[in-house]
């Protein structure tokens, strides 16, 4: 599904990724996590061709990224920060992501998932941070690709709004799609992932599942088996 081969990142004297391979050929959910700075949306943006590496191979689906955009038609994805134009209601945003994707969504179902009718009239600039990320998450399920990347999705989620969040991402597990995820929340990750990988030092530090992780580290709770690993390396 995804293949990275010796990917390196700079921003000037600053190297981001150094060598990275990572293959990612199965279903289920896998949660990209390492520090702060440690190239996550930096490699989630390279896959998706947003940042522009300096050398490396990435394939997805069994195309290539460099010099293509069609694969991206495959992949829905959830940005970090989403830049809405603030002038627009929910509604016409919601249309003109529909126009020009120009594939059948399936935005009602999650209109009312996420219980956002009453706001459909209003205009983004004036919503509350997490009914953005509302918006956001509608916007991004509502094409029903196989790949979904999703940059820190709890941002700003109230407690039931972040259970709908976790039924829904189960729910698009269960259809077969793989689902990359980064996250600082530790419970989340540990409740929903089938996998993990950990980024450091631009490279994937460890690659597996929650329980191998806790092995590693010879730790019996995951988020101190996360911190063994931090602390182990300075980061
Ligand atoms: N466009 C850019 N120009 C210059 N430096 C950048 C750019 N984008 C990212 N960086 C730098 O690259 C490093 C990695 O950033 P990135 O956002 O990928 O980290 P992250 O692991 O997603 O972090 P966080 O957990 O804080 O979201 C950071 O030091 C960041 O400042």
């Amino acid at each position: 599904m995804v293949s990275i081969k010796n990917l390196h990142k700079e921003f000037g004297s600053q190297t981001v990724l150094d060598g990275l391979d990572l293959d990612i050929d199965q279903k289920g959910i896998i949660a990209v996590l390492g520090p702060n700075g440690s190239g996550k949306t930096t490699l989630i943006k390279s896959v998706l061709g947003m940042v522009v590496p300096q050398k490396g191979d990435i394939v997805v689906n069994g195309q290539a990224v460099k010099n293509n955009w069609k694969y991206r038609r495959e992949i829905d994805y959830l940005p970090q920060i989403a830049n809405f134009p603030g002038n627009l209601s929910v509604k016409e945003l919601i249309g003109m992501i529909k126009d020009l994707r120009g594939r059948k969504p399936q935005d009602e179902g999650l209109i009312e998932f996420f219980k956002l009718q009453p706001f459909l009239d209003k205009k983004l600039n004036k919503l509350s941070g997490g009914t953005k990320q509302k918006v956001n998450l509608v916007l991004t399920f509502m094409f029903d690709s196989p790949l979904i990347i999703l940059d820190e999705p709890t941002s700003g989620l109230d407690p039931i709004s972040l259970i709908r969040l976790k039924e829904l991402i189960q729910r698009e597990k269960e259809k077969g799609k793989t689902i990359l995820i980064t996250s600082h929340i530790m419970s989340f990750v540990e409740e929903i992932s089938d996998r993990i990988v950990f980024l450091l030092e631009g490279k994937i530090y460890f690659n597996g599942s929650i329980s191998e992780l806790k092995t590693k580290t010879g730790q019996e709770d995951f988020e101190h088996a996360i911190a063994t690993i931090l602390k182990d390396n300075n980061a």
